[in-house]
């Protein structure tokens, strides 16, 4: 009798694009099924993992039983998990594999600056091969980005002129992640459907179709709001012909050679800084989005008084800011938010920031 492979899941797509979102929901509806979550961050913050982990006011705690131990969010923070696939994450799926009876299925978020194939070719190794398979990869794209010509210049004429002028969306290798991540996909989901008109659907429709076979579902979505037989149990073994499958990055994982990847040409840091005016830091986190290529942001900010932690998560020009939950009694109030982006400097930004800092009074 064929042994019943672990199916895994593989979310891909680029940073602030809406892997976490759906993740998420995935979670939420999952019920009774047992998933371990891999989440790999490209910042040295493990914030992703810290959100799924934390449970909303309004939470009815009738989610997937993400398995026990480590609670069964494994994070691979610190770096682009397909350039550290030997190190770290074979280790991680090691440990799961020796765990089967008690997972029903694995959930893999990749970093933004991810490529997936390396990854989904580590499932032909032979440790893993024998107990898991890739379910899918699904590719997530933020549908208002890549209708606005961010990633993909043959959006239309209109757009690219105006995109020419601004050095900030007009970076190539961005491009060449969105067809990275692209050619890897059994799934495409559209995410921030709710902020496109059904003219830019038009358009994210054609990005899409020049870069995945018509036989790729590609699906529109809002808030991570997805059914779960559309994400899970796609069967597409993907692991079996990735090989065939070409990347603009290919050559430089073909030796084990990272050098000169895509993603070693952005910058990613973290600011800690005390309590803030929540105003403050809003206005002067809009205002650096405005003037540096900063692809994103995301943390938490501690304001006094206040008993909720706030997340704040920018993608683009566009902040979101939101309370999550209550700071915990072992938890440092402070303010932490990572930055990704290219030609950054961690010294200025934090100079402005810390203008948002409350001063500490005696
Ligand atoms: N309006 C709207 N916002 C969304 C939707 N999906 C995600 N967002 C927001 O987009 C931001 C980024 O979403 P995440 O799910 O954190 O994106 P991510 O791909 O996990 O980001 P990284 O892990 O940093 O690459 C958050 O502020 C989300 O609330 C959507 O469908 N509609």
């Amino acid at each position: 009798m064929q042994l019943n492979k672990i199916p895994a899941t593989v979310v891909t797509g680029f940073l602030g694009s809406g892997k976490t979102t759906l993740l998420s929901n995935v979670l939420k509806q999952a019920a009774g099924k047992r998933i371990a979550v891999i989440v790999n961050e490209f910042g040295e913050l493990d914030i992703d993992a810290d959100l799924l982990r934390s449970c909303p006011l309004d939470c009815e705690d009738e989610g997937a039983n993400v398995v026990e131990g480590q609670d069964g969010i494994y994070e691979l923070a610190n770096g682009c998990i397909c350039c550290t696939v030997e190190e770290e994450f074979l280790p991680v799926m090691q440990q799961l594999v020796e765990r089967r009876d008690d997972i029903d299925h694995i959930l893999i978020e990749t970093s933004g600056l991810a490529l997936p194939k390396p990854l989904v070719q580590a499932f032909n190794w032979p440790e893993i091969k024998q107990y898991c398979t890739v379910d899918a990869v699904i590719t997530v794209i933020d549908g208002p980005a890549v209708a606005g010509g961010r990633f993909a210049h043959d959006v239309d004429k209109v757009q690219a002129q105006r995109l020419a002028d601004e050095s900030l969306d007009h970076d190539p290798s961005l491009q060449e992640l969105l067809d990275d991540q692209l050619s890897a996909a059994d799934l495409v989901i559209v995410s921030k459907n709710d902020l496109l008109s059904e003219h830019e659907r038009g358009q994210v429709t054609d990005v899409v179709a020049k870069r995945v076979p018509e036989s790729v579902k590609t699906s529109y979505i809002s808030n991570g709001e997805a059914p779960l037989d559309l994400l899970l149990g796609i069967d597409a073994k993907a692991e079996e012909r990735i090989d065939q499958v070409h990347n603009h990055h290919d050559h430089h994982h073909a030796h084990g050679e990272h050098h000169d990847h895509a993603h070693d040409h952005f910058d990613s840091f973290v600011i800690s800084i005390g309590e803030v005016d929540s105003d403050k830091l809003q206005t002067i986190l809009k205002q650096l989005l405005s003037q540096h290529a900063i692809y994103r942001a995301k943390g938490f900010a501690a304001l006094p008084g206040k008993p909720m932690r706030q997340v704040l998560q920018a993608v683009g020009e566009r902040l979101d800011v939101h309370f999550d939950r209550l700071w915990q009694a072992e938890e440092a109030r402070k303010t932490q938010l990572v930055f990704i982006g290219k030609g950054i400097d961690k010294a200025s930004i934090e100079a402005e920031l810390l203008q948002a800092q409350i001063a500490e009074t005696a």
